[in-house]
């Protein structure tokens, strides 16, 4: 087994407790599609959520996708001046049977424009 650390990011439309609960949910839904992952293959999660979101803890919506015995962790992004608003990020610790580099990152919406070198075709 190897440890893997998996990133993901997605934007949120507003900031209102349904939308970042449900855009995190489909966030951490997606990597574990691309992933081929299921919860218990996940050690850890940190997000992050950038200074204008503030209506809901994204652990809850990751909880709300199966994440339910998954140590989380809620934390506020540096507010970079010209960065994108609204951005749920997170760092996913997995222990999977597999090389390391063979994990797919998952930038949604309009989080792919933070790293167009990761983010799939959408
Ligand atoms: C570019 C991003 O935003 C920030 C910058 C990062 C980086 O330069 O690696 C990683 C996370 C964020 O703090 C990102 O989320 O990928």
């Amino acid at each position: 087994m190897t440890l893997h650390a998996i990133r993901g990011a997605t934007q949120i439309e507003l900031n209102t407790r349904d939308l970042i609960l449900e855009a995190t949910g489909q966030l951490v839904t997606e990597l574990m599609v691309r992933n081929d992952l299921t919860a218990d293959d996940l050690i850890s999660v940190i997000f992050t959520a950038t200074p204008d979101l503030t209506e809901a803890f994204p652990a809850l919506g990751a909880r709300r996708a199966g994440w339910t015995r998954v140590p989380m962790m809620c934390a506020t992004e540096i507010a970079v001046p010209g960065a994108p608003p609204r951005i749920v990020r997170m760092l996913a610790h997995a222990d999977l049977d597999r090389p390391r580099g063979s994990v797919s990152h998952v930038y949604l919406r309009g989080a792919a424009a933070l790293r167009p070198d990761l983010a799939l075709a959408e």
